[in-house]
Order: C-alpha cells, then structure tokens, then sequence
C-alpha cells in the first residue's frame, strides 16, 4: 500500500485588521537578469546586495553552478565569479522547466562564448509566452539560432555585431536578453520599442558598472555602445514593487493601517493612483509607503499594459481587492493571454466574477465564505491569500511550490501585521490525480 505524503498548505482565518510595518525584499524580477549578466565578466568576482531569498533565486544559482562559474549566496548577498575560461554552454531543461528566467543566460552565453544552448522554454500557467523577439534580436546582431530536440542553439563566429532592432511588443526579457548580447557585441545596437520597467534600469546600471555602455534605459528606446570585456562589479537590487504592492493591497483590503517600508512611489504610481481611486489613504514617505484601508472601497477598472501602464503582476492581487469594492469594476488583461487562471478559485471562494474575453466584471463587495483553493502562479497564490484575509472561513491554499518562487515568508510576514495565518504540512492520502490537477498542472509547470 502506498503511504500517505506530506504536503504544505497556507490555512488563513479572515477578520483581523493589518497593522504594523513589513519590509520589501529585493525584487526577484530585477534580480534574476542581473544575476545572468554576471556570466559576462572575464574578471573579477561581483557582489550582489538585497538578493531574496527565493526559489527562482537558488534555481538561477544552480544555473550558474551549472555553467561553471564560481557563486555563493548567503544572508541575501550573492558573489558570482565567471573568470572560468570554459564556460559550459549549456542550460538544461530541468531548470528552465522550474524556472522561464533561466534563458536570460541565452544572451550573456552567446556574448560571452559566442554559443549557446538553452532549453526551449514552454508556455505556463499565464500564458504562451513565446521568445520570438528574443531570437529575432540575437540574429539581427549575426547569430545563428536553430530549434531542435527542445533546445535553442544559437552560435557567432567571432563576436556579435551591433544593429538597430525594433521589438514588436515591449518585452522585458527580450529586453533584457539582448541588452546582455548587445553590451559585448562589435559596434551600437538601438533597440526601440524596447520594455521600461524599473528592473531593466537595474539591470542597465549593472552593466554599466561592469563598463558597458547602455544608454537610455526606462525609456522607450535604448543604445548600446558594445565593449570588447566587462569586469565584475558590486551592485544594489531594487525593492520588489510587486511584493510591496501586494502588502498595500492586503492592508488595503483588510481596513488596516500599514507602513511598507521600501516602497518606492516612483516605481508604485499606477497601483497607487488606482487605490486612491478606490478610496485607500496613501502616504508617501522617504522610506516607504503607509497605507490606511477605508471602511468602503469604491469600485474601478484596470487595464494591465507594460511599464509605466498598470502591472500585469499586481492583476490577481488586485482583483482580491476588487472583490470587496462596492459596485462593479473591469480588469482587462492585456500582457498575457491566459491569466485569470485565479478567477476559478475566487468563485470557489463566492467571489462573483464573469469573464467576457479578456475582461473580468467583478461585482461586490462580496462576503467570501473562504475553501479549499490552488495557486495556479505565484501572484494568484499570493491574491488567494489576501481574499482569504478578509473571507467568513478558513481558507486553505495548497500549491504552495508558486508562491514560494516570488515571495519570501509571505504567511510570516503577514503574521507579524496580525493576520491569522499559518504554513502547515499535512497527510494527505496517495490517489489518483483528479482531471483538475491534471490540467493545473499541465498549465502551471513554471
Ligand atoms: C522574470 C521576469 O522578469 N518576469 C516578468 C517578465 O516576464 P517576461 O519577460 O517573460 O514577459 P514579457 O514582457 O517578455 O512578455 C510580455 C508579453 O509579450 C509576449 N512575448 C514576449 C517575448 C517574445 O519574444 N514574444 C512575445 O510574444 C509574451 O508572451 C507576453 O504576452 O515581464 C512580465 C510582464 O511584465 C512579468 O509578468 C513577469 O513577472
Ligand atoms: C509571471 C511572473 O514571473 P515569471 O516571469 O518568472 O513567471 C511574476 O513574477 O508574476
């Protein structure tokens, strides 16, 4: 007979005002890049301050690992040292399988070695999420990209050469990806249409540390003037806006009183603007942000757009809000096609939402019973978990492997603002995987 499994669950029991003040992590979406582009220094070892202590983070150090470089991480500063002359080029599947950001490696490699070979990264939960305008990019600056066997291999005889690009939509890994090609590639490369969010100037600013020459980061159109070396460099990871918004929403959904320290307003606005819409006292201090739940939430709508547009990211944890807004609101999802994966859980929880297209009509405020609920990605883990502060029952939330990728104690940090909130490991018996399961996880394998 097969024996019972142990399995983690987050339990919440709603009811309890937030109050007190929580701390921002470095921010695992400019943490990641940066960490690939410390394969393109020859010399030196680089020290990375604020490094959170997340999955994603030990999953790209094993990639690292794996490459041949020389890494260690502890008590949130990384040191990473690619002097190592025989990089491996290789980035298996088992990583980008956990883990998209894995081929952000692809640019630095092919930089840097002039081959690369990563595993083709598969849709997820959230979407498709094809890396066309990546490759598009690579080979405007002379590489040769062939698909096979579930790799991409891409190679350059001699070094890449710089061009002009112009990105079909602005994404932020493509960004990224050939920024770090482009930064040792012979001559400039212009891309346009390139992603503004706060985490590619993080990443600009590393590269620039390291001696390269990247112009115009945070706008629409960046240059880079390629180097023929780069050299390690210490750098600063910014606050987690995500994270940070995802604490002002559970503040903000609970009537509590927080202060987020390290929230940066100039990194917040259109969260911050569409919460005072609603109602939500924001104060911008120096060092963080206060937020003062009000008793009656007023309803709105969003329209997830790229940076400096409403941010896909806080989309679920910001539905949970909107749940308790009294009237009806609209979320429009217009950077992933496939994420409102949450909205089934949140009617399990007697949220009352209607899908037309890639609009959510959310209708409140809603007494949320709580239940038995998945994550099916990390940010629909984390609004799970805000609805159930707020909800008449226990809310129990198991797929805990999501939120574990992009937040750090998320159920301790909210225990120390008061909630109700505890990680529990429990028996559960072996059997057969329901259809349900089934596609969760066919669709949520990153
Ligand atoms: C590790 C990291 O930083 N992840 C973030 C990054 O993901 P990621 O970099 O994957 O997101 P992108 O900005 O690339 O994707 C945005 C949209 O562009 C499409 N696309 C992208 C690349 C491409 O070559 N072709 C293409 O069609 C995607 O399918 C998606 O619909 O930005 C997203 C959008 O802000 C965030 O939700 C993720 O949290
Ligand atoms: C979608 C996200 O991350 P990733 O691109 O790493 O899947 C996210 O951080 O919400």
């Amino acid at each position: 007979m097969e024996e019972n499994t142990l399995v983690e669950k987050i339990k919440v029991q709603g009811g309890k005002k937030l109050a007190g003040t929580v701390r921002t992590e470095g921010a695992k979406n400019a943490v990641l890049p940066v960490l690939a582009a410390s394969l393109l220094a020859d010399k030196g070892t680089s020290t990375i301050y604020d490094v959170p202590p997340l999955a994603d983070v030990y999953t790209m150090k094993n990639v690292l690992s794996h490459l041949q470089m020389d890494v260690s991480y502890e008590d949130g500063v990384f040191t990473a040292n690619a002097e190592q002359k025989a990089l491996r080029p290789t980035a298996p599947f088992e990583y980008v399988q956990k883990m998209r950001a894995s081929f952000l490696v692809m640019g630095p490699l092919l930089a840097r070695t002039g081959r690369a070979n990563v595993a083709l990264p598969g849709g997820c939960a959230i979407g498709t999420r094809p890396i066309d305008q990546h490759l598009k990019g690579f080979e405007a600056m002379g590489a040769q990209v062939e698909i096979g066997k579930g790799y991409i291999e891409a190679k350059v005889d001699g070094r890449l050469k710089g061009t002009n690009i112009y990105l079909d939509f602005p994404s932020v890994g493509a960004t990224e990806n050939i920024m770090m090609a482009a930064v040792m590639a012979e001559g400039t490369t212009i891309i346009e249409n390139v992603a503004e969010e706060p985490e590619i100037v993080c990443l600009a600013n590393y590269l620039n540390a390291m001696g390269g020459v990247v112009r115009g980061a945070g706008t629409d159109s960046i240059r880079i003037d390629g180097v023929d070396h780069l050299e390690a460099a210490d750098h600063t990871i910014i606050p987690d806006r995500v994270e940070a918004g995802t604490f002002m929403v559970a503040a903000a959904i609970t009537g509590g009183d927080v202060f987020v320290e390290g929230a940066l307003i100039e990194h917040l606005r259109p969260l911050v603007a569409k919460m005072r819409e609603m109602g939500v006292i924001i104060e911008e201090k120096d060092n963080g942000m206060r937020v003062i739940g009000p008793d009656i939430l007023r309803p709105t709508d969003i329209k997830t757009m790229p940076h400096p547009g409403f941010p896909t990211d806080m989309q679920a944890p910001f539905m949970a809000l909107l749940t308790q807004a009294k009237g009806t609101s609209i979320v429009t999802e217009n950077v992933f096609e496939n994420r409102f994966m949450h909205i089934e859980e949140f009617h399990r929880m007697n949220a009352s939402i209607k899908i037309e297209d890639r609009s959510a009509i959310i209708t409140g405020p809603t007494r949320l019973t709580g239940g038995e609920v998945s994550a099916t990605d990390l940010r629909a883990a984390a609004a799970l978990v805000i609805a159930g502060l707020v909800s008449e029952e226990e809310t129990t939330l198991a797929e805990l492997r999501h939120i574990d990728r992009g937040y750090v104690d998320f159920h301790k940090k909210l225990q120390q603002l008061g909630a109700r909130v505890e990680r529990v490991s429990v028996e559960e018996e072996p059997e057969m995987p329901s259809q349900r399961s089934i596609e969760l996880n066919n669709k949520a394998i990153n």
